[in-house]
């Protein structure tokens, strides 16, 4: 466990001269969650198209178990599933159809019991016969889930996995997600939601004009855009004026009329202690609360002063 599974080596790429990545370096251990996030146009898809040997890049180099993907992209296609935005259901055929003959082409031995099982496991059992066409938009991720499944890959690359899913279906999504995850998979997903990155993966980079610009686990990237908070709100502007002046040895910043935040370094204390000083000097406050910073605020942080 904890060895590397895939290793992302100065990747570039560009289309008629136009540079999408350039020097893209990420590395993915066993049995961990990656997720690349990015906004629309970023580069996430090419990435993951070049990651998984089907497209060439302009330099640097990918490995998949130390096997080079451009020098063996059959070999290394064995080792992986990709479940990319097109999904590969066929809406003609039904849930079970589409599980049996990928079951099948994937020389499984029992590809009955295969697409069955996988069935079962994806809550698609009662619409197993009916065409996948009916499905609705999280039942057609599910299946296409459930298709990347077959063979049981132990690295899993999924493309914008829940996009256009209601939150029920990209909730549900999720918690297959880290299913797969406990199970001991590896799971390597582009998303454009700072929320899905978050609550999944283990490590997360921010593709951003071509180059990975941080990356680090979630709480890393959080740390980013600055320490918790502590908002106090007050109900008129001038007894946040003179809370501002009481508690100037906390560099307090006036956020709007009537509200301070303060950076806390020491959660508890700095905030009892700040409470105490407004008590006992009788100024009124509305309401306080803590402010942990979001992926929002570091995506925030990380594009500020850029076009
Ligand atoms: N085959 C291609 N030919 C020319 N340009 C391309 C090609 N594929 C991608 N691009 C361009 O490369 C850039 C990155 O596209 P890509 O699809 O990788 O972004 P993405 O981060 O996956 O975006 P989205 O979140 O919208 O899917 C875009 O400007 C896109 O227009």
């Amino acid at each position: 466990m904890n060895s590397t599974v895939l290793e992302i080596k100065n990747v570039k790429k560009g289309f008629k001269g136009n540079e999408v990545l350039n020097d893209v370096n990420i590395t993915v251990k066993q049995g961990s969650i990656y997720a690349l996030l990015g906004a629309n146009g970023a580069g996430k898809s090419t990435l993951l198209k070049i990651v998984t040997g089907l497209l060439n890049s302009d330099g640097g180099m990918v490995t998949i178990h130390d096997i080079n993907v451009a020098d063996n992209p059959m070999a290394v296609q064995r080792l992986f599933s990709f479940s990319s935005q097109n999904t590969t259901v066929d809406g003609v055929l039904t849930g079970y159809e589409n599980l049996h003959l990928i079951a099948k082409l994937r020389h499984e031995h029992n590809p009955k019991k295969v697409a069955e099982s996988l069935l079962d496991k994806f809550d698609l059992t009662e619409a197993k016969d009916k065409a996948a066409s009916t499905y609705s938009g999280g039942m057609r991720r599910r299946l296409d889930l459930a298709m990347s499944l077959v063979g049981n890959p132990e690295f899993i690359f999924l493309d914008e996995p829940t996009t256009g899913l209601d939150p029920k279906s990209r909730q549900d999504l999720w918690d297959t997600i880290k299913e797969m995850k406990s199970q001991g998979k590896t799971i390597f997903l582009t998303t454009q939601y700072l929320e899905e990155a978050d609550y999944l993966a283990d490590q997360i980079g921010f593709l951003r004009e071509g180059k990975i610009v941080a990356s680090g686990t979630p709480d890393e990237m959080k740390r980013i855009a600055g320490s918790d908070k502590l908002l106090l709100v007050f109900y008129r502007n001038q007894d946040a004026d003179k809370a501002l002046k009481l508690l100037e040895s906390y560099s307090p910043v006036k956020k709007e009329d009537c509200e301070i935040s303060i950076d806390l370094t020491d959660e508890i204390t700095t905030s009892l202690n700040v409470l105490n000083a407004l008590i006992t000097e009788n100024i009124e406050l509305k309401t306080f609360k803590m402010i942990t910073p979001t992926l929002d605020d570091v995506f925030i942080t990380l594009t500020k002063g850029r076009k």
